[in-house]
């Protein structure tokens, strides 16, 4: 039954509650982040529905996400098939934990990267041989005749450099490619919002094909695999002189009695997993929308350009310490990031216990959705022509100007622990780029901004005519 004061949203029919609705209006827009929009519309900002045997909010408003990411007892993550089947059949990692568990875990997590990944030198090294390395194989890409596929320029680097980052590890190409092969079939196969299988649990005895159980658990398979190999082959190879990421401080943990209770080998392979998933997607496709959005928008391509040439002449690639003095090409990056993230939904929440949201009743154990596009894709936000690719939006008197309600990372003990990474990733390789190469539509072949529901929203693919400058 519905529960008194639950936020008003599409009527629940016995068992499937507004599953068949939802379905509908998905189809009939092309994507949840899209349905659940236009039930705000019908409902108002804060939506209330059952799926399956879950009751779920979708949050569609900007001051309701704020009070949504702050409110401690709405921090959980949803207790199901979903955050389980993925990781051993418990719970695990960073991403679908919570409670003391989770911010025990985050907390050594964020220390240890910050002393190790996350230092700068480190960070900027790694970052600027990938750099390196794309500019080599773009180069080559351009021999024939010039035209390459955007989003296919950068998933292999980035993974790459993930995780050498993370693990302090390098892989050689054709393990790579294995994991690159892995990871992308996650990210166009599992949706952030859940599967038919989560709603409808019992689904996965009776057809765990179909309702798309075999492919979760699956693919979590595949990677965890190859984290566990490498995992193993780092513990031989390497003595504790040389470091690898945050990896054998959190072993050391796992051996001493103040680590026992929640430190473990399953606990380190999922927040290997729970790294290489948050940084890989989201850096990948950001990229592919910088790229198209500067297809579809020369005049910011040459602007960037100028003001490139102008700061740091045509003699070096950008480094990040160029960034505070390329604003332009630092409000690009920042209005293709607001595009991106703005086309779905932040990680599922959880209440955790009864609570309140926008003035209604949330019963514990009630399932969270924060549409992005409220924030970051709405007038009512403060955002003017909020669909426009507008960089100028992030400048003012030729700085870069953020507003506060710019919220690309998420607010609170959730908030994304690799922000710094992947605009430091983001920055570099866009500006390298640009810098050296000129990106034009390929010849037959008009940009067009086709989305596509994935983990992240995505990108159909598109091709580009590359020269060099
Ligand atoms: C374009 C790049 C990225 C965007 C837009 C982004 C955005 C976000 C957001 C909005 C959240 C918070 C979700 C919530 O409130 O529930 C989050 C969480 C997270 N992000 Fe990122 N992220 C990005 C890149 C990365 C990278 C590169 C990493 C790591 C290498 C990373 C690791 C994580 C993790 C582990 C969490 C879960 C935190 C938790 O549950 O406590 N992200 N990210």
């Amino acid at each position: 039954r519905k529960p008194r004061n639950f936020p008003p949203g599409p009527k629940w029919l016995p068992i499937i509650g507004c599953a068949w609705e939802l379905r509908d209006l998905h189809k009939m827009k092309g994507s949840l982040a899209k349905a659940t929009q236009e039930l705000a519309v019908q409902y108002g900002p804060v939506v209330g529905a059952r799926v399956g045997r879950e009751r779920t909010v979708f949050v569609c408003e900007l001051n309701a996400t704020k009070e949504l990411l702050c409110k401690v007892e709405l921090n959980g993550r949803p207790d199901d098939i979903f955050s389980t089947s993925r990781t051993f059949g418990k719970r695990r990692g960073i991403i679908f934990t919570d409670s003391e568990f989770h911010q025990v875990q985050k907390r050594f997590l964020q220390k240890q990267l910050k002393e190790s990944s996350f230092r700068k030198e480190v960070m900027e090294a790694t970052l600027a041989h990938t750099v390196r390395v794309i500019i080599d194989d773009l180069k080559k890409k351009i021999e024939g005749d010039g035209v390459n596929c955007i989003s296919s320029l950068f998933p292999i680097h980035i993974l790459n450099s993930l995780f050498t980052l993370m693990t302090g590890d390098t892989c050689s190409d054709q393990d790579m490619e294995e994991l690159c092969s892995a990871m992308a079939e996650f990210s166009q196969n599992i949706p952030l919002t859940g599967a038919m299988f989560t709603h409808f649990p019992f689904l996965k005895y009776i057809c765990p094909d179909y309702c798309g159980y075999n492919t979760y658990v699956n693919i979590h398979k595949r990677i965890l695999t190859f984290v566990s190999k490498r995992l193993k082959f780092l513990k031989q190879t390497r003595d504790s002189a040389t470091p690898c990421g945050f990896i054998h401080e959190y072993i050391k943990m796992i051996n001493c009695a103040e680590g026992r209770s929640s430190f473990s080998e399953d606990q380190l392979l999922a927040i290997v997993l729970d790294l290489l998933i948050a940084g890989y997607d989201t850096t990948c496709n950001t990229l592919s929308f910088v790229f198209m959005y500067l297809l579809l928008h020369p005049e910011v391509q040459r602007n960037a350009q100028k003001e490139m040439d102008s700061v740091i002449g045509r003699g070096r690639l950008p480094s990040l310490e160029d960034r505070a003095r390329l604003p332009y090409v630092e409000s690009i990056i920042l209005e293709s990031l607001r595009m991106f993230a703005g086309r779905g939904f932040l990680i599922p929440r959880r209440a955790m216990k009864d609570s309140t949201l926008n003035g209604y009743f949330i019963p514990k154990g009630t399932f969270i959705q924060a549409n992005s596009g409220g924030t970051l894709l709405d007038e009512g936000a403060g955002w003017k022509n909020p669909k426009t690719f507008d960089p100028e939006r992030f400048m003012k008197d030729g700085a870069l100007n953020i507003p506060d309600n710019f919220i690309l990372f998420g607010l609170g003990k959730r908030r994304c622990l690799g922000d710094t990474l992947a605009r430091a990733n983001i920055f570099l390789i866009v500006a390298s780029l640009l810098h050296i190469f000129h990106f034009k539509p390929a010849p037959g072949s008009p940009p067009a901004l086709e989305i596509v529901e994935s983990f992240t929203p995505s990108l159909k693919p598109s091709k580009a005519f590359v020269t060099l400058r």
